[in-house]
């Protein structure tokens, strides 16, 4: 998917909704347990009453490998139903990775090739060679890792060199040489606040995934009111307060309640800041 055609999504659903399929087997509702498979059965009632609010979903991958073999088939599956029922929607791979170059291009032919979703998440740790074998596939993505939304992202992202730069700093300036913004993302945490307008001056046509609305508690309002540029750019993530909303039979329609209000929310963001 071409950026611009995922901005003709958010403009035609009027939101800029990632859901995260973070599918935690011990807390799907009791019932489904005795299906086949639960993780499965339990993903495609979520995406059915959420396809309507969002424009992306996001697995995660420890969850699904945390079961093996069965847990794996699970994201497949789920990745398989969501192309075929829902083709107008992003799919990102949620895997975090990244390492030297011939095992990247496994990793890559892993996401791409056999799993075939739209993007991947990556670190930038290990540097150039390990983010560029993800490059190779057109209309492919990385999101690269940059802002973190959680407490540690103070331990190194935040790190100065000798001439004042920190190393978030670095990471964008310097991967912004590797790929365009037709193929790169930046994960800009939303707890980060007001530091999105400092990211967004240094990346202007970027998007960002923001990970960390609802049960971390960042600001959706100040996302946008720092992040959103002409073309939206952003994509944000709730997991949890979407999917786990109630543990009964009636869990797929909170699910879609709950991302229904968030959508009315982006529509009402979009008004306002784009
Ligand atoms: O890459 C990510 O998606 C990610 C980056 C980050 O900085 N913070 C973060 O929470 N995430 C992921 O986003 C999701 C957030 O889930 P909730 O907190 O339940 O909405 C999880 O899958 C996290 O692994």
């Amino acid at each position: 998917m071409t950026k611009q055609q995922l901005f003709a999504q958010i403009q035609k659903k009027k939101s800029f909704l990632c859901v995260g399929l973070d599918t935690d087997i011990k807390k799907i509702p009791e019932h489904l347990l005795e299906k086949e498979d639960p993780v499965y059965a339990f993903n495609k009632e979520i995406i059915d009453k959420t396809a309507p609010y969002c424009v992306a979903y996001k697995p995660n991958l420890a969850f699904y490998e945390s079961q093996g073999v069965t847990g794996w088939l699970a994201f497949e599956k789920t990745v398989a139903y969501i192309r075929q029922r829902y083709p107008d929607q992003f799919v990102i791979a949620d895997a975090k990775r990244g390492d030297i170059g011939n095992t990247s291009e496994m990793y890559a032919r892993t996401f791409f090739e056999t799993a075939r979703v739209d993007a991947v998440t990556v670190a930038p740790y290990m540097g150039e060679d390990s983010v560029t074998p993800f490059l190779n596939y057109n209309g492919k993505w990385v999101i690269l890792l940059l802002l973190t939304s959680n407490k540690g992202s103070l331990d190194f992202q935040f790190v100065q060199d000798q001439n004042g730069e920190r190393l978030f700093e670095k990471v964008l300036r310097r991967s912004q040489a590797w790929a365009s913004e037709d193929q790169m993302m930046y994960v800009v945490g939303a707890t980060q606040g007001k530091l999105f307008e400092e990211v967004r001056k240094l990346a202007p046509d970027h998007f960002f995934l923001v990970p960390g609305v609802g049960a971390q508690g960042g600001s959706l309002e100040e996302v946008c009111r720092y992040g959103m540029n002409t073309a939206c750019g952003l994509l944000v993530n709730s997991s949890r307060s979407i999917i786990y909303a109630d543990s009964t039979e009636t869990f797929a329609e909170a699910a879609g309640k709950e991302a229904r209000k968030l959508q009315v929310e982006m529509a009402e963001m979009l008004e306002r800041f784009l």
